[in-house]
């Protein structure tokens, strides 16, 4: 049968549907986020999830190819007893590296240790205590790790929050500020000393820091980092995962001036199944829970960007940059910013109350 409607008229018509489908999936997600907002943060962040998960749907997930064997090198993985860590901690056992799962919660990170051991009975594994919603439990644990006299060849600082509810850590901080970003700074500076004498030329050692796509809708602001101007936690975890990309890039640039061999990864792991998403509001989780099987990817496949990064050879001195997908990503134009990312540095130095010998 002949068609009466001409190609340009069908393409004005698709084009019309897909503009009123967006514009309908505009309105939910701003009825959605009506009672939760503070400058539009909720609103910016669905709206960018919405995105990532049609970039999802048409992108394949990165394979991650063969990687080194890692006998007699020592990788550490906060929050490595579920989710995105946990799938990480288990892949770098398979390659025989010795396992650091560092975590607050002990039942979970033994009962990790244990699935580990089961499927691999030569697994170098263990877990140590560390609550990044303290900065004493940072500094404990990362004397209880110097007291083994191991070296340190890989950190991920895995371990993350999302949207918990207005709250501070032990030391009066935000809550996704304190553990999120603050957490993790003073652990790798506390640790970077142990970095630079387990890299060595050819064979950097590395900080793999968990980002996520969701810092394009973050937002440093020097004065109050805290957020207690307008407090929104879409805001407040954005700006953490913003604060890590600029720290991780800025750390790199001070270990090049340096000279140091150890190189420095941010990673965005795409969306991933896991508990992260717990916290969310209830009309938001219901429609979460029910894409989720469909377009999420599992915690093995958020977990090969993170593992590429931390042990490709192909990446050897190719450290400060923000990863997705196994590739390079465009990140927010303000973390280029030398001048922002050496303020927030200087402001988290002060917070953590860390010594000018701790910095490279
Ligand atoms: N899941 C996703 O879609 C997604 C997307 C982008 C980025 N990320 C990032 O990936 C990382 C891992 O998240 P996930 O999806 O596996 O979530 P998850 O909730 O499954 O795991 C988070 C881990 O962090 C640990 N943790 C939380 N608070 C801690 C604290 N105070 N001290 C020590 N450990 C603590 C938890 O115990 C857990 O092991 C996070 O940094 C998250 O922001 C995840």
């Amino acid at each position: 049968m002949q068609s009466f409607i001409s190609p340009v008229t069908k393409a004005i018509l698709v084009a019309l549907f897909i503009f009123a489908i967006l514009l309908i999936l505009y309105v939910i997600l701003w009825y959605i986020c009506r009672d939760v907002d503070c400058d539009h943060a909720a609103l910016k962040l669905y709206w960018l999830g919405l995105k990532v998960l049609l970039n999802q749907l048409f992108c394949r997930p990165f394979t991650l190819p063969e990687l080194p064997r890692q006998h007699g090198r020592v990788a550490i993985v906060t929050g490595g007893s579920r989710g995105i860590g946990y799938e990480t901690a288990r892949h770098l056992a398979r390659l025989g590296a010795h396992i650091i799962i560092a975590g607050q919660n002990e039942v979970e990170g033994v009962s990790a240790v244990k699935r580990i051991h089961e499927e691999n009975r030569e697994a170098k594994v263990e877990f140590e205590q560390l609550d990044l919603a303290s900065l004493q439990s940072v500094r404990k644990f990362v004397q209880s790790f110097k007291r083994k006299g191991l070296p340190v060849h890989v950190l991920v600082n895995n371990a993350g929050v999302m949207l918990v509810p207005e709250s501070c850590t032990k030391d009066g901080f935000e809550h996704h500020f304190g553990v999120n970003y603050l957490g993790h700074f003073l652990l790798t500076l506390l640790l970077l000393d142990k970095l630079k004498h387990s890299g060595k030329r050819g064979s950097c050692s590395r900080v793999v820091t968990l980002s996520s796509s969701a810092h394009h809708a973050g937002e440093i602001r020097l004065g109050d980092l805290q957020n207690r101007h307008c407090y929104s936690a879409h805001a407040a975890y954005c700006q953490s995962k913003l604060a890590l990309l600029l720290f991780s890039s800025h750390l790199q640039q001070r270990l090049d001036r340096g000279g140091f061999p150890v190189s420095t990864y941010a990673v965005d792991p795409g969306m991933v199944n896991t508990s992260l998403y717990r916290h969310l509001t209830p009309p938001a989780r219901l429609v979460q829970r029910a894409v989720a099987r469909l377009l999420f990817r599992r915690p093995s496949q958020g977990a090969s960007t993170v593992l590429y990064t931390a042990l490709s050879p192909s990446l050897e001195g190719d450290g400060g940059g923000y990863w997705s997908n196994g590739h390079t990503a465009m990140t927010s134009p303000n973390t280029h910013d030398p001048q922002l990312q050496l303020s927030l540095w200087d402001i988290s130095s002060r917070l953590v109350g860390l010594q000018e010998h701790h910095q490279p």
